[in-house]
């Protein structure tokens, strides 16, 4: 689920800044160096909204505006300008630009118009899976074609399914093969991150308004749901819905009607739900942040999403799976990674997950100087200790060896303590608070030289 902005601009060096700043705001980027590479984009991709100089090589920014205002209408477009040309800027806003930046751009203030557009785009935001986007699920670890087996046979239901597991490890990717393996194939998946909207803006952005029904409704809204109508919504965060939404939100389910904000009638709607949570939704109602009956209505099956150290034998396939992929979107020759590169990658922890790793191995493909992908380029987070590294890896040790799992744990601490103190058994026993004794029995018991 991310935002897409389509920039336009013939140098290169205001693109650039542009691109990586939305990109910093997680904001997907195209670029167009003219107008007519811009239209050709427009033609291909769906926009959430454009950011477009005023003087362009082959046109001007106004004609873009006036064809947007055509063929484009939810997609909100704002001008960058010459520096101190407020004829110009006023010029664009009365054809319909929403907002203008001045060159050379502050950051803050393109922020600023970024927000706004995000705030006005009507253009839903939808993901990959409504362009019939193969979506794939990478890695062959027993619970990944566990995992597997379960979004094929869920999908061929019209369940509501309720998708758990901690961040980055693929909840809303599950979500889109859901929807893409199933019925609705072919009608709209549309991915809500619940935690992200505004409180006051909630009904409307779910339910849709009418134009008028409140200050700032300067056109008719369909909303989330009717959106999503014969297809999937997507609840993502579900367990971030402010409490009175909740409400709301079961009313909906129940009489599948939504009502707009400013509408007399309810209007029927025919919407599977699908809902996400790194958290614990079970523990949230028992908290009485979550309601108990809407619980109950969208977690009619779980599904659960382990994290990358329950499965380290997927990381060379995920890894292989990402390289090709960045070479193929970058047009550029795919990297290898070095034998010791790839060990060190299913050494490490990964507390973010697929994500994480995704992001690690960007960087690398972008900062690699050679064909070969070295540990160096991956550059590791090393913040955490080598025991917490492993007893976070190990977690699945516990799994039926409660014993070996403590063996783990004390190993690992005696180990540290002893390198500490540089193999000195007195002073690591004392680190340790256990006696000397203690200690030499211990490391006897766990073979530890
Ligand atoms: N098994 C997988 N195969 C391929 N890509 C994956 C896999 N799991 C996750 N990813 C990728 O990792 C990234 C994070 O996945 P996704 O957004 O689905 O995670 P999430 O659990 O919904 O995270 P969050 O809770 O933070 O929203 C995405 O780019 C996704 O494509």
């Amino acid at each position: 689920m991310t935002y897409k902005a389509l920039i336009i601009d013939d140098e290169p060096d205001i693109r650039d800044l542009i691109q990586i700043t939305l990109e910093r705001m997680e904001i997907d980027c195209a670029c167009a160096a003219d107008f007519s590479e811009a239209i050709a984009l427009l033609e291909q991709q769906e926009f959430h909204f454009c950011l477009t100089d005023m003087k362009l090589p082959d046109g001007n920014g106004m004609d873009l505006i006036a064809l947007a205002q055509k063929k484009y209408k939810k997609m909100p477009i704002a001008m960058i300008t010459a520096f101190g040309n407020m004829e110009t800027a006023v010029a664009a806003l009365k054809s319909g630009a929403f907002d203008f930046i001045a060159k050379p751009i502050d950051l803050t203030r393109l922020r600023e118009v970024v927000t706004a557009a995000l705030k006005l785009t009507e253009v839903p935001l939808a993901t990959d899976a409504n362009k019939n986007n193969v979506v794939r699920l990478i890695g062959d670890s027993k619970v990944m074609v566990k995992l597997n087996n379960q979004i094929e046979k869920v999908a061929r239901t019209q369940a509501p399914i309720f998708i758990h597991g901690p961040s980055g490890t693929g909840k809303e990717l599950v979500s889109q093969l859901i929807h893409s393996l199933g019925a609705r194939r072919d009608k709209p998946f549309i991915a809500v991150n619940c935690g992200a909207i505004p409180r006051d803006l909630m009904e409307s952005e779910f339910f849709g308004h009418m134009k008028g029904s409140f200050t700032g409704a300067s056109s008719d809204k369909l909303g989330f749901f009717r959106a999503a109508d014969g297809g999937t919504l997507f609840l993502d965060e579900v367990s971030e819905l402010p409490i009175e939404m909740q409400a709301k939100l079961l009313r909906v389910i129940q009489e599948q009607t939504v009502r707009p904000v400013g509408h007399e009638q309810e209007l029927p709607i025919n919407v599977r739900i699908l809902s996400a949570s790194h958290r614990d939704l079970h523990q949230r109602v028992e908290e009485e942040l979550f309601r108990q009956d809407l619980y109950f209505r969208l977690n009619v099956i779980t599904i659960e999403t382990p994290p990358l150290a329950q499965r380290p034998d997927d990381i060379p396939m995920l890894a292989e799976h990402f390289l090709n992929k960045y070479a193929k979107d970058w047009q550029m020759p795919a990297l290898q990674l070095a034998p010791e590169t790839l060990t060190a990658l299913c050494e490490y922890s990964f507390p973010g997950n697929v994500r994480e790793l995704e992001n690690i191995l960007q960087r690398a493909f972008t900062m690699s100087e050679n064909d070969v992908i070295s540990i160096e380029d991956l550059n590791l987070p090393n913040h955490q200790s080598q025991p917490a590294r492993a007893i976070e890896s190990s977690t699945n040790m516990a799994d039926g060896n409660l014993e070996a799992y403590i063996e783990n744990i004390e190993r690992l601490a005696i180990n540290e303590a002893l390198e500490a103190t540089r193999w000195n058994k007195t002073a690591a026993a004392e680190k340790l608070g256990i006696s000397f004794r203690a200690l030499r029995y211990r490391c006897k018991k766990l073979n530890i030289e």
